[in-house]
C-alpha cells in the first residue's frame, strides 16, 4: 500500500514531497506515504519484490477489454516512470518441456535451463494479459527470489495514464504482426498496425536473445545496488511461446499452419480494413466481442488441455521434499530486509510445491522452443529470389529422412509418397461429384493401405506425417500459391498447372469451409462471376455485407442435387483462377474440359478434398488425415452455437455451408441436452422454492424455457410463419392436430400410382414390413391406453383425446408409409 502510494506521487511527478512522511493533495486525493520508501523513488527491482512476494499487482494498473482480435490489455492508470517496476508475469513455473504451450506460455533461459511460465489459469494476476508489441513500453526482466526466477514487466520509457502496457514477445514472425493472420480461422490474432505481408525477417531481427547479453546495466541501475540484487538481476529474454506455438502443430490452429502453407501473401490489406472496421466495429457491440473472444478463448484452452497434460501432482511427488527443506530459510536469506510476510512465504511454497522444483533435466528433452529457434535462425525463402519449386515439401522431408525416428520414417515416407503421388495423379479422382469426403483409404497413396508391409501388419501404424513442425519446413512452404503461380506463368506445363490447381483448390475450400463442389467451378461460372455479383447486391444488404460484396467476389456452383451454392473469392484467387484458365491450354486441358480446375488430358475435374490432403501433409500438420473439408464446414457451424442463431439464420447458414441442417443441427446449437438441463434445473429450483405443484401433471416438455429455441425441422416449416402463434402453447396444439387432419386427408396420395419413384421395397421386407407395423400398432396401442391412464388429472377430456388422436395419428402416419411406397410420402 506504502509503495503504492509513493508509486503515485511519483507518478503525478511529486518527487520531492514523498521525502517526507506526511499528507499530499494532488488532484487525484490524498496519499500517505513513507519516507524511507521513497528517495528518489522505491528501489524498482525491489518493488518488484515486493509484489511479487506479496503475490500482488499494482493498483495503478487496470485490464480491459480491447477487442475481439486483441483480447484484453493492461493499461496503466497513472503516469508510471521510466525504469519502474510495472507487473509480475504470474503464473506457474514449469521446466519447458512440461509446459503446454499456449498463448500464456511465457519461455525463457535461466540458468542454462529453458523453463516456462505457464500462465493459462486465470487466478486474476495482470501481467498474463500483457499484450505484444514491437514498439513496447515495457520490457521483461527475470528477477530471482530463492534462486527461483520471476518474471517482471519495468518501463522502458515513461508511460502515460491509459496508454496500455506492452512488451515485446520477442521475433518478428509472431501471427498478428503479419498480414496472413487475418479472420482465418482463429480471429483473436490480428494486428491493427502492421502493414500486410511484410517482408520476411532478416536473421537478426528474429535471432533469439540470451540471458545477460543485453543491457546488462538496467539491472544494476536501482537505487539500492545491494549486491544481492544485482546478482539476481537477470536480463529479459523475449522467447514467448506464442512464437514457438505458431511452429508447433499442437497449440497453432493446424488451418493457420495450412493457410500459411498456401497463401503466405494472400490476404490484402484490405482484408484486415473489412476485419477490423466492419467485422469488429459495425457487426459487433463490444458486448458480443467479448462474448465472441471468451467462446474463442475457451475453445483454445480446450484443445490445449485435451493433449497430454502433465498433472501438477506428479510434479508436486517429486519434489515435494526438496522445496520444503530449502524454500522458507532461502527465502528469508534472500530477499534481504524484503518484508515478505508469513503469507507471502506460503503462497510462494505452494507455488513451488505445485508446480516445480527445478532441475536439470530438461537437457535432451524436445522442447518447443526449438522450432522457435530455428524460426528465427533461419532466414525464409522469397519466392521471388529464389527458383520456386512445389517440391519443397519433399526436400523438407526428405532432409528428415536421414535420421528419422521410428515412428517418423514411415510417416515422413507417408507424407513423401502422397507429395509424390504426382499432383496430377494424385489430385484426380473418378467420382468427382463426390459431395463428401471420402474415407482415409480413399485418400492415401498405395503404400500406406493395409497391404503395403505384410511385415508390419500387427503394428499399428501411425497415420500422422510427423510429430511437430519446424519452422523452416513452414516458412520454406509459405509461399506455395505464390511460388505455383509463378512457375505456371513462366513454365506453364501440366504440373505447374496441377500445382497451381492445388493450392489454388485448397485455398477455396478452407475459405469458404465448403465441401466437394468447389472443385466443379465452371469456366462459365467464372466468366459470369460480376453478374452474379451485381445480381445478388441489393439494399436488403447489410452494411458487412455490402462491404463484403465489394471486396470479394463470388461465384455460383451447381451442386450435385442441382441447387446452386455460392462460392466466395478473394481478389488473388480470382488472379489464380484466371491465370488457371489462361494457360490451361499449354498446360495440356482439353478445350472440352469445363472445369476451372480441370485434369489436363481428361475431361474431369481436380478433387478439393484431395487438394487439401495434400496441403496437409505437406505444411506437416500434426493430423493431416483430420484436415477435411467437411471439418472445416462444420467448424464454422460449431462455431455458430455461440450466436445462438435463431432458425431462419441458421437455415441461411446450412445453406451457404451447403449443409443439411436436419443432419447437421447438432453442430449449430447447443446440444440438445442443454435445454433439457435446463428444464430439469428449472424443475429443481421450482422444488427448492415449493412451486413444484404448479409443474404437477407436466412432462419435461411441458416445461417452457425463456428463449427456448425449436429443434424440429419439420416444426420450423410450418411455424416459422407466424412465430408469435407458437407461443401460445394451446394453440401449437391445435396447429398440430390441424397438420395432422392434413396429413390425413393427403395419405391416400402416398399410394398414387403416378409416382415417379418405384417401389423398390422386395416383397419379403414388404411383408416384414407389415407384420412390424401391426407390432408397432398394437405398441402405440399400448402407449396410448398408458398415456391415456396417466394423463394428468383436470386436463380437459377433449384435450385428452385429441392427445390420443394425435399420437395413434402419427403412429399410424408412420407404419402405413413402407405400403404406400416410402419415398413417395410427404414425410
Ligand atoms: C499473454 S496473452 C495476452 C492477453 C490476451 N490479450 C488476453 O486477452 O488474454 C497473449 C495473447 O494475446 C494476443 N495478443 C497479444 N498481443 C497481441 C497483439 N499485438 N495483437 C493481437 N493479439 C495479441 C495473442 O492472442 C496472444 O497469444
Amino acid at each position: 500500500m506504502i509503495a503504492d502510494a509513493a508509486d503515485w506521487l511519483i507518478r503525478i511527478k511529486l518527487p520531492r514531497l514523498a521525502t517526507t512522511l506526511g499528507y499530499c493533495l494532488k488532484e487525484v486525493g490524498v496519499f500517505v506515504l513513507n519516507v524511507s520508501a521513497m528517495g528518489k523513488g522505491i528501489n524498482p527491482i525491489l518493488d518488484a519484490k515486493q509484489h511479487v512476494c506479496a503475490r500482488r499487482d499494482k493498483s495503478n494498473l487496470e485490464s480491459r477489454f480491447i477487442n475481439v482480435i486483441k483480447g484484453y490489455g493492461v493499461f496503466a492508470t497513472t503516469w508510471i516512470e521510466e525504469g519502474r517496476f510495472i507487473v509480475e508475469y504470474r503464473g506457474v513455473l514449469r521446466e519447458a518441456g512440461q509446459c503446454i504451450p499456449d498463448a500464456y506460455s511465457y519461455y525463457f533461459i535461466y540458468n542454462n535451463t529453458r523453463y516456462c511460465i505457464d500462465a493459462s489459469v486465470d487466478d486474476g494476476s495482470l501481467g498474463r494479459l500483457v499484450n505484444d508489441d514491437s514498439n513496447p513500453n515495457a520490457k521483461v526482466k527475470i528477477i530471482s527470489i530463492s534462486r527461483i526466477p520471476h518474471l517482471c514487466l519495468f518501463a522502458l520509457r515513461d508511460i502515460q495514464p491509459g496508454e496500455e502496457i506492452t512488451y515485446d514477445y520477442g521475433g518478428y514472425d509472431l501471427p498478428w504482426r503479419r498480414g496472413t493472420w487475418l479472420c482465418m480461422g482463429n480471429p483473436s490474432h490480428l494486428d491493427n498496425n502492421k502493414e500486410e505481408c511484410e517482408e520476411p525477417p532478416s536473421e537478426s531481427d528474429t535471432t533469439e536473445q540470451t540471458i545477460g547479453q543485453q543491457d546488462q546495466e538496467e539491472c544494476t541501475e536501482g537505487t539500492t545496488p545491494s549486491q544481492t540484487v544485482n546478482e539476481e538481476c537477470e536480463e529479459e529474454v523475449p522467447v514467448r511461446a506464442d512464437k514457438a506455438t505458431q511452429t508447433t502443430e499442437q497449440n497453432t490452429s493446424v488451418e493457420q499452419m495450412i493457410w500459411k502453407y498456401i497463401s503466405y501473401q494472400c490476404l490484402t490489406s484490405e482484408h484486415q480494413r473489412i476485419c477490423e472496421n466492419q467485422l469488429l466495429q459495425i457487426q459487433l457491440t463490444p458486448a458480443t466481442q467479448q462474448k465472441l473472444f471468451k467462446e474463442d478463448k475457451r475453445i483454445n484452452e480446450d484443445r490445449a488441455t485435451s493433449g497430454q497434460h502433465v498433472p501438477d501432482v506428479e510434479l508436486t511427488s517429486n519434489n515435494e521434499e526438496a522445496s520444503e527443506s530449502q524454500l522458507p530459510n532461502q527465502l528469508t536469506d534472500e530477499v534481504g530486509n524484503m518484508e515478505c510476510n508469513e503469507e507471502a512465504e506460503q503462497q510462494i511454497l505452494e507455488q513451488q510445491q505445485t508446480s516445480m522444483e527445478v532441475e536439470p533435466s530438461v537437457e535432451g528433452q524436445s522442447c518447443p522452443v526449438s522450432a522457435a529457434q530455428s524460426m528465427s535462425e533461419e532466414e525464409q525463402p522469397k519466392c521471388q529470389d529464389e527458383p520456386c519449386q512445389m517440391q519443397l515439401a519433399e526436400q523438407t522431408q526428405a532432409g528428415e529422412q536421414t535420421q528419422p525416428s521410428n515412428n517418423d520414417s514411415s510417416q515422413t515416407q507417408n507424407a513423401t509418397q502422397s507429395s509424390e503421388a504426382d499432383q496430377e495423379s494424385y489430385l484426380s479422382s473418378e467420382d468427382s461429384n463426390d459431395e463428401t469426403v471420402s474415407s482415409d483409404e480413399e485418400f492415401l497413396p498405395d503404400s500406406d493401405s493395409d497391404t503395403d508391409s505384410d511385415e508390419d501388419s500387427d503394428i499399428e501404424k501411425p497415420k500422422k506425417a510427423k510429430t511437430s513442425v519446424t519452422s523452416k519446413e513452414i516458412e520454406e512452404q509459405a509461399p506455395a500459391a505464390q511460388c505455383a503461380m509463378k512457375e505456371l506463368r513462366e513454365t506453364p506445363s501440366a504440373q505447374s498447372y496441377a500445382d497451381l490447381c492445388k493450392v489454388t483448390l485448397a485455398q477455396i475450400l478452407m475459405f469458404n469451409r465448403r465441401h466437394g463442389e468447389v472443385s466443379q467451378m465452371t469456366i462459365k461460372s467464372l466468366q459470369e462471376r460480376d453478374q452474379a455479383q451485381a445480381s445478388e447486391i441489393s439494399e436488403a444488404l447489410t452494411e458487412l455485407e455490402k462491404v463484403f460484396c465489394e471486396e470479394y467476389c463470388k461465384i455460383l456452383v451447381r451442386q450435385k442435387i442441382g441447387a446452386l451454392v455460392p462460392i466466395i473469392l478473394t481478389p488473388d484467387m480470382i488472379n489464380a483462377l484466371m491465370l488457371l484458365t489462361e494457360k490451361r491450354d499449354q498446360c495440356s486441358v482439353s478445350k472440352s474440359n469445363i472445369y476451372v480446375f480441370g485434369q489436363p488430358r481428361s475431361n474431369r475435374c481436380y478433387r478439393g478434398e484431395n487438394a487439401l490432403r495434400i496441403c496437409a501433409n505437406e505444411c506437416g500438420a500434426m493430423n493431416p488425415d483430420r484436415l477435411t473439408s467437411t471439418r472445416f464446414s462444420r467448424h464454422i457451424s460449431t462455431l455458430s452455437q455461440v450466436l445462438t442463431l435463431k432458425n431462419h439464420e441458421l437455415k441461411k447458414l446450412a445453406k451457404f455451408i451447403g449443409h443439411d441442417i436436419s443432419l447437421r443441427k447438432e453442430y449449430y446449437r447447443q446440444t440438445e441436452a442443454t435445454p433439457r438441463l435446463a428444464k430439469i434445473c428449472k424443475l429443481i429450483l421450482a422444488i427448492e422454492k415449493g412451486s413444484a405443484t404448479e409443474m404437477l401433471g407436466q412432462s419435461l416438455d411441458d416445461i417452457v424455457l425463456p428463449d427456448e429455441i425449436r429443434e424440429s425441422d419439420s416444426e420450423d416449416e410450418y411455424f416459422e410463419e407466424d412465430d408469435a402463434f407458437l407461443k401460445d402453447r394451446e394453440a401449437r396444439h391445435e396447429l398440430a392436430l390441424h397438420l395432422l387432419s392434413k396429413k390425413k386427408m393427403t395419405k391416400p396420395k402416398t399410394s398414387n400410382k403416378n409416382c415417379s419413384v418405384p417401389d423398390l421395397t422386395p416383397k419379403k421386407q414388404h411383408n416384414e414390413s407389415t407384420s412390424k407395423e401391426q407390432e408397432n400398432e398394437s405398441t402405440s396401442k399400448q402407449q396410448d391406453k398408458k398415456s391415456t391412464t396417466e394423463e394428468p388429472k383436470g386436463k380437459p377430456a377433449q384435450e385428452q383425446t385429441e392427445k390420443k388422436k394425435l399420437k395413434t395419428g402419427y403412429s399410424k402416419g408412420i407404419s402405413t408409409l413402407p405400403n404406400a411406397g416410402a419415398t413417395c410420402a410427404e414425410w
